[in-house]
């Protein structure tokens, strides 16, 4: 019989070691390998963030360009894969897309089911280069355009922009979404994480388990709140309307999106990042509607609920403004996540143990069986 008692949802319950991420949930404090992540966010690339986790060190130069270049010769989606994105019909969710389309790729790896350390990096490399191709491919194929091709210049943040809109970023999106992907990176034993590393310690293939990872993150009470949030704030319409709007669906018992989180006591020190830069991004368009809304909506959960916003608070608000779609904020969130995934992935594969916890029975025991006819 199972030796501690049971505790809904896991809460608090150690499922596991890790070297990849630390949370401080009382302090606000996420730290990637060591670093803090507030001073990873705006001082180093994407990329940079990706070797980290993989290697638990930054890289040199030489090492960035090697990556680089891997990334860079891994981005072509296999033919089948570009196939069936054109296939779906225009209104499939992009998240089912995505979770889709990453089945397939794995059909396609060229490193297939090996499971050698070797092939195991390269289809990391593969998913983090090929997951803004299928985004952004899906996402222009949906209205009936061509996809754009990556420029090799440019920077994986710059890269889905382009991909997406066709035109080069701004510099200042540039740099806000580079900062965003940092941010999305890796959070510990989050829920599409930890059911990555389930389906990893199988020992089934890295595409089984990122297969898994995305459709866990779609849900809205973890990834999917991105989008759910810009529904709420589309509804409310207006910031004198937000105050009355969030209490009425409080005295209703619904939960607000973008808010509370399962191991922060404090503010999500992403949030706080996000938030600041949600302002810039408004400040640059001229239109700061949906920051002033946020801040509207985080006072009233202060005061009510004793509340803090957590990551998909103000991301949204961010993305809108650089033109991607809403249904398009889960699927960004895997563009980054991705580098999180892959690196437990390979951690779990590197110290393997079968991930089984036990059910407390609640169920009936010792019925009398009855034979069909006498039923
Ligand atoms: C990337 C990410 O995954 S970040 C999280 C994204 N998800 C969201 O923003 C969805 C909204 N938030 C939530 O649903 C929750 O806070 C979660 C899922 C993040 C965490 O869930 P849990 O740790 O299981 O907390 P739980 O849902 O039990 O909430 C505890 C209490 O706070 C309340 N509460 C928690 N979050 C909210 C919220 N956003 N709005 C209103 N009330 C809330 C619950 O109703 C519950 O109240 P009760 O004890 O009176 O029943
Ligand atoms: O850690 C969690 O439970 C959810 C979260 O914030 C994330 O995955 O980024």
């Amino acid at each position: 019989m199972p030796e501690q008692g049971f505790k809904a949802g896991l809460e608090d319950v150690v499922a596991g070691t890790s070297e990849i991420c630390f949370i401080d949930g009382h302090e606000g404090r996420l730290v990637y390998r060591g670093y803090n992540v507030a001073d990873l966010a705006e001082t180093t690339s994407f990329e940079e963030v990706v070797y980290l986790l993989w290697n638990g060190d930054l890289p040199n130069r030489s090492q960035l360009d090697t990556l680089k270049g891997e990334l860079m010769r891994a981005q072509q989606l296999a033919q089948p894969v570009k196939d069936f994105l054109k296939s779906l019909p225009p209104e499939t969710l992009p998240m089912d897309a995505l979770r889709t389309a990453v089945s397939v790729a794995g059909i396609y790896d060229p490193d297939g089911n090996a499971m050698s350390k070797e092939a195991n990096h390269n289809k990391a490399v593969r998913l983090v280069a090929q997951i803004p191709m299928i985004v952004t491919a899906f996402d222009r194929l949906r209205k009936g355009l061509d996809p754009v091709d990556p420029d090799p210049n440019l920077s994986l943040a710059e890269n889905f922009l382009y991909m997406l809109h066709g035109t080069r970023p701004k510099p200042l999106h540039a740099r806000v979404f580079n900062t965003a992907l940092i941010l999305h990176a890796d959070h510990e034993l989050n829920a599409s994480t930890f059911s990555a590393r389930v389906t990893a310690g199988t020992l089934s293939d890295l595409y089984s388990a990122i297969t898994s990872a995305v459709g866990t993150l779609k849900g809205p009470l973890h990834g999917g709140a991105n989008e759910q949030v810009m529904h709420m704030l589309e509804q409310i319409g207006t910031v004198e309307n937000a105050k009355p709007w969030v209490e009425q669906a409080l005295a209703r018992k619904e939960k607000i999106m973008g808010f509370g989180h399962r191991v922060y006591r404090t503010e999500d020190p992403r949030a706080i990042i996000l938030r600041r830069l949600s302002k810039e991004v408004g400040e640059d368009a001229g239109d700061l509607k949906w920051y002033h809304m946020l801040n509207e909506i985080r006072e009233v959960m202060m005061a009510e609920k004793k509340l803090y916003p957590n990551v998909d608070l103000y991301s949204g608000s961010i993305y809108a403004q650089m033109g991607i779609p809403v249904d398009q904020f889960t699927p960004v969130f895997a563009v980054s996540r991705i580098s999180g995934w892959t690196a437990h992935v390979l951690e779990q594969y590197a110290h393997n143990r079968l991930i089984r916890p036990r059910a407390e029975y609640t169920g009936p025991t010792h019925r009398t069986f009855v034979p069909l006819a006498l039923r």
